[in-house]
């Protein structure tokens, strides 16, 4: 079964909390969006491996290590996750990005594909897909079947909330990806919404709504 990380750090719970109120600002929303992604990243690269280089202090020459950036790709599922990338990419500015367009189909809750433009090495890179919400799971299985069929198998998936449906519905499906959940909610409700959850993620960021 995949490894569910849920994160307990202080400064996440805090961000999530403003993120919930409905009152918070669109501009606000989206900034504690890419704040919680880098932080969310931090713990979800911590196995990334690490090769030695031989650099010069002002001092001495030493050993220093360094995290191939070369060999990851973040991979945002379009819309809500485009901000979780831009705030990654603070952290790890020289990763590639691939974009997975996907909406929910409103009545039937299932994904409908839109769009696809991957780095045409992604199949040699370490993949983090990420989108706020995993509600159903049927987004974030369907976009990462989709990187499966194009031959990639390194693939690790980022979201801010989780419901427990989706969290069974991604693992049973892809379990060798692992899931890193900045807060596991309570459950679904009649439509589909996360609760207690922070209602439509990608309406938003961008005011849809
Ligand atoms: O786990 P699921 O039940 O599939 O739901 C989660 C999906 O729903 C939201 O996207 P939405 O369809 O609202 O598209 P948007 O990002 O363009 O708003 C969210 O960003 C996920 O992609
Ligand atoms: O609660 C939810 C469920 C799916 N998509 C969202 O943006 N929010
Ligand atoms: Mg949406």
């Amino acid at each position: 079964m995949s490894k569910v990380v849920v994160m307990d750090h202080p400064l996440i719970k805090h961000k999530i909390g403003i993120m919930r109120r409905k009152n918070t600002s669109t501009k606000e929303f989206r900034d504690l969006v890419s704040e919680v992604a880098m932080l969310i990243c931090y713990e979800a690269t911590r196995e990334l491996p690490l090769t030695d280089i031989e650099i010069e202090t002002p001092l001495v020459k030493t050993i220093a290590q360094e995290i191939e950036g070369k060999k990851l790709c973040i991979v945002p599922i379009l819309r809500a996750g485009l901000h979780m990338a831009d705030g990654i990419l603070n952290l790890i500015p020289n990763a590639k990005v691939g974009h997975i367009g996907l909406y929910r189909n409103e009545e039937t809750l299932e994904p409908v594909e839109y769009f696809c433009k991957l780095p045409v090495d992604a199949s040699e890179r370490e993949i983090f897909v990420v989108d706020p919400m995993l509600a159903t799971g049927g987004s974030a299985s369907a976009a990462i079947t989709l990187l499966k069929e194009k031959g990639i198998s390194k693939i690790h998936f980022l979201c801010l909330i989780a419901a427990p449906e989706g969290v069974k519905r991604l693992s049973q499906a892809h379990p060798d990806v692992d899931i890193f959940i900045g807060s596991l909610d309570e459950r679904l409700n009649e439509h589909g919404y996360i609760l207690p959850g922070l209602g439509d993620a990608g309406d938003r960021i961008y005011g849809t709504k």
